[in-house]
């Protein structure tokens, strides 16, 4: 279980720190909604060790994961700005998060490829992020995150921009995800992606 408990941050210039509790069992999803600027992202950033809390806890199956650094810690980030590196192809971009060496059996190179034409890319592999389209890069993002196996996904506003079509073909993605006992903090304006996808919701 994921159980984050009295954590607290502010930003230098905030009055009042944000103070997150909540639990996500294996397999579950938790979503958080609030209106820009209400700490969506920020709490994710926490979770992922990118920001310091002042205070708090986070565990991850009884043991603190607090002290680790992001590398360390069990999940991955679907960020906003999908953070693909430019110079590096779409399966080279997606290889590295299954393996920094780029050491990929023959299975995990078929499954980079049934996870693009699952998505809707098929025979993508091969071009550069810039030559893609905003939407097309975030399910890029998507799938490298999801074929890096990590138990937990952080996912800031995945399926934002994307066509109904696509948008449905990404929820089942994840839901399989669930299904396989991934838990899942989805940061989601999308009202329909929230009810589709969660367990569970807090409002920020
Ligand atoms: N590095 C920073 N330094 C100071 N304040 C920041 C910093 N990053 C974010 N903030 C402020 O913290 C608040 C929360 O930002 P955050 O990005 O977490 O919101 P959000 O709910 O994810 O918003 P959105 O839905 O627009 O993505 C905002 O008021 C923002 O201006």
């Amino acid at each position: 279980m994921l159980d984050v408990k009295s954590l607290k941050f502010a930003y230098q210039s905030a009055a009042e720190p944000w103070c997150f509790d909540f639990k996500a069992e294996p397999g579950e999803c938790l979503a958080i909604s609030g209106p820009s600027g209400s700490g969506k992202s920020t709490l994710l950033a926490l979770l992922a060790g990118f920001l310091a809390p002042s205070s708090g806890h986070i565990a991850w199956k009884g043991e603190s994961i607090i002290l680790l650094p992001p590398w360390q810690r069990p999940m991955t980030s679907v960020f906003q700005e999908h953070n693909l590196f430019e110079h590096l192809n779409v399966e080279t971009n997606i290889g590295l998060g299954i393996h920094p060496g780029l050491k990929l059996s023959a299975r995990q190179k078929r499954s980079i490829e049934e996870h693009l034409e699952r998505v809707g890319l098929p025979g993508l592999g091969r071009r550069m992020p810039g030559e893609l389209s905003g939407g097309q890069r975030q399910r890029v993002a998507i799938v490298r995150a999801v074929l890096r196996e990590q138990p937990i996904l952080l996912l800031d506003e995945p399926l934002t921009g994307l066509d109904e079509a696509t948008r449905a073909t990404v929820r089942e993605l994840l839901m399989a995800q669930k299904a396989k006992g991934v838990t899942q903090i989805l940061a989601s304006h999308d009202q329909e992606d929230r009810n589709i996808l969660a367990d569970k919701q807090f409002s920020l």
